[in-house]
């Protein structure tokens, strides 16, 4: 099994939990509180060796940050050896995108692109839908915009729904993916350095904090 660190940023409300709680526990809350500090989930999934056809299991350990600014500083504490980053805005919030594009830049100085998959997330996707007419609201981030910036950027991109589901698990299956991929090459340029293979669980950087489940929202 590999084992991934996955944070999930972005500003307050945009829908961070909902995501998380959508992808390991299958559930939504209409009212769910704000976080508080930081909490830690973890899921696990099967993604397909595309060169062996064989099943690869692969457990994420998720770190979802409180998006209130009071809460800032403490991000670099949950991104610090993250193998991913969840960047998230509200597809009917334009600023959310700026507050996004604000944590890939800081992800990019203070991470370094090299070592991070970065997934531009735009949530909420479910209330431009046009389907439910009291909550209804306009597109305010077009996906042609979100898209292209994060092509430019060099960022995965998914649109989602927490609240019906629609996209969230593609965004962990893309992600695995893509790190499992980068997890082969590295392989692959070690057994080519050293002349050794390497074998059985590959454990990857984990959360620097003991407990684990000390904070929860
Ligand atoms: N309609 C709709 N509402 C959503 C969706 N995702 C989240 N919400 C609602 O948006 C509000 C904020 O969701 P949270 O998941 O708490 O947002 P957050 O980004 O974790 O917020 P912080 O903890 O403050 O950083 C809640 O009332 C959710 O029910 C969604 O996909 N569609």
């Amino acid at each position: 099994m590999l084992q991934f660190k996955l944070v999930l940023l972005g500003d307050s409300s945009v829908g961070k939990s909902s995501i998380v709680h959508r992808f390991v526990k299958d559930s939504f809350d209409e009212f769910r509180e704000s976080t508080i500090g930081a909490a830690f989930l973890s899921q696990t999934i099967k993604i397909e060796d595309k060169g062996s056809q064989q099943e690869v299991v692969i457990k994420f350990e998720i770190w979802d940050t409180a998006g209130q600014e009071r809460y800032k500083s403490l991000a670099p504490m949950y991104y610090r050896n993250a193998n991913a980053a969840l960047v998230v805005y509200d597809v009917t919030q334009q600023d959310s995108l700026a507050k996004a594009q604000g944590w890939v830049n800081e992800l990019k100085t203070k991470v370094g692109e090299d070592d991070l998959v970065i997934c531009l997330v735009g949530n909420k996707l479910d209330l431009c839908s046009g389907e439910e007419e009291n909550s209804s609201k306009p597109k305010a981030v077009e996906s042609s915009e979100a898209e292209g910036y994060a092509s430019e950027q060099g960022l995965l991109f998914h649109e989602v729904s927490a609240k019906t589901g629609e996209g969230v698990r593609q965004v962990f299956q893309s992600i695995g993916e893509k790190l499992y991929e980068s997890k082969k090459h590295e392989l692959a340029a070690s057994k080519g350095r050293h002349g050794v293979g390497e074998t059985g669980n590959v454990q990857l950087q984990r959360p620097s904090t003991n407990d684990a489940t000390s904070c929860c929202s």
